[in-house]
């Protein structure tokens, strides 16, 4: 688990000190992911190097397996960084080292005898899905595959807790699915408290299980990912699940439907139209699966002559939140 408690950081000398961090709260349980985002400038980076305590905070306590790293000194500080994995945008491999060799590194550097080390390494480039190549050298690994060594790097002291820094930023597609499902699984077999940093919204719907959301050194909401993305209020929900402009609306009213049920069966809109008599166009949707749940939201036309507290009843029932239009609201298109 990794606690952070009112964590601030702040530099330059009264009175020209800018704070960075602003009494900061975050809390990730053990096998669960928290990603944070937040524009740049917003602090993410210095939030990384300060819950390894490489930067240290100007107050505040980094608690990392109930351990208060703020409190120890260089010796107990060495020993506890070691319960940190750490994957950053930069694979960070040795070149001149094969993918084993790469892994092996800390192992050698705290003294485990060769063969111990050969076990482990093997154990841990299985884990990632590396098994063949492990006598490759990074340039003879595709982007993904350095990330992996990474990966398998940063467990090879058995962390309870995985801070990534924007560690799939750079990755195509498919690389980055590929890294999110690996750090799930390590969630979930190993029990990782995962600290997921990033600016790439996409990749947060698909690996994180609570978002925290930064701007100017402060958590302005931190909320499970199925809450934000169910709130029609939410910006970083908005921002997971943007409009994307919406169809012709010819004379419709253009209302904005929410998914907040767990069973909102895939024929609402039809079903819905059947019952009030009257045909509701679809003319945008963001919908997906998150954790087995259906999220997102739809923009549906709605003819004049339906009564709004009939739809609004009519969706509800089918777990839709619906949102009439203002009375002279212009569609913006995104
Ligand atoms: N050593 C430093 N001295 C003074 N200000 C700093 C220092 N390091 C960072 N900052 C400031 O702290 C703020 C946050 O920087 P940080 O790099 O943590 O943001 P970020 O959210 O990671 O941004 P990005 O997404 O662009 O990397 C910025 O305004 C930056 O100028």
């Amino acid at each position: 688990m990794i606690e952070l408690r009112h964590l601030t950081k702040t530099y330059g000398e009264p009175p020209r000190t800018t704070t960075v961090l602003d009494r900061l709260d975050l809390t990730v349980p053990a096998g669960s992911i928290t990603a944070v985002v937040g524009p740049s400038g917003a602090g993410k980076s210095t939030l990384a190097q300060c819950v390894t305590l490489l930067t240290r905070p100007t107050s505040g306590s980094v608690l990392v397996g109930g351990q208060d790293l703020t409190r120890l000194g260089a010796d107990r500080l060495r020993e506890a960084r070691r319960r940190i994995g750490t994957i950053f945008q930069s694979d960070g491999l040795q070149t001149r080292r094969t993918a084993a060799q790469n892994v092996e590194l800390p192992l050698r550097y705290l003294g485990v005898v060769t063969r111990d080390r050969r076990r482990r390494v093997g154990e841990l480039l299985e884990r990632v899905g590396l098994a063949g190549l492990a006598d490759r050298y990074p340039h003879e690994l595709s982007g993904g595959q350095r990330q992996r060594v990474g990966i398998a790097r940063a467990l090879a002291l058995r962390p309870g807790v995985l801070l990534s820094d924007e560690a799939t930023s750079g990755l195509d597609p498919q690389a980055t699915a590929s890294i999110t499902g690996l750090l799930r699984e390590l969630r979930d077999d190993l029990g990782l408290a995962i600290l997921f940093i990033t600016h790439e919204m996409d990749t947060v719907v698909d690996v994180a299980d609570a978002v925290a959301r930064l701007e100017h050194g402060r958590i302005v909401e931190a909320a499970p990912l199925l809450d934000v993305l169910r709130d029609p209020a939410s910006p970083v929900g908005a921002a997971l699940l943007p409009r994307r402009g919406v169809g012709d609306a010819r004379g419709l009213a253009v209302w904005e439907v929410h998914y907040r049920g767990d069973d909102v069966p895939a024929d609402w809109l039809a079903a819905t139209s059947r019952e009030l008599g009257r045909d509701l166009s679809l003319l945008g949707a963001s919908v997906g699966t998150v954790a087995g749940r259906t999220v997102g939201h739809a923009t549906v036309g709605v003819p004049g002559s339906v009564d709004p507290a009939v739809l609004t009843a009519a969706l509800d029932r089918r777990g839709l939140h619906a949102q009439a239009p203002a009375p002279s609201r212009e569609l913006d298109l995104v």
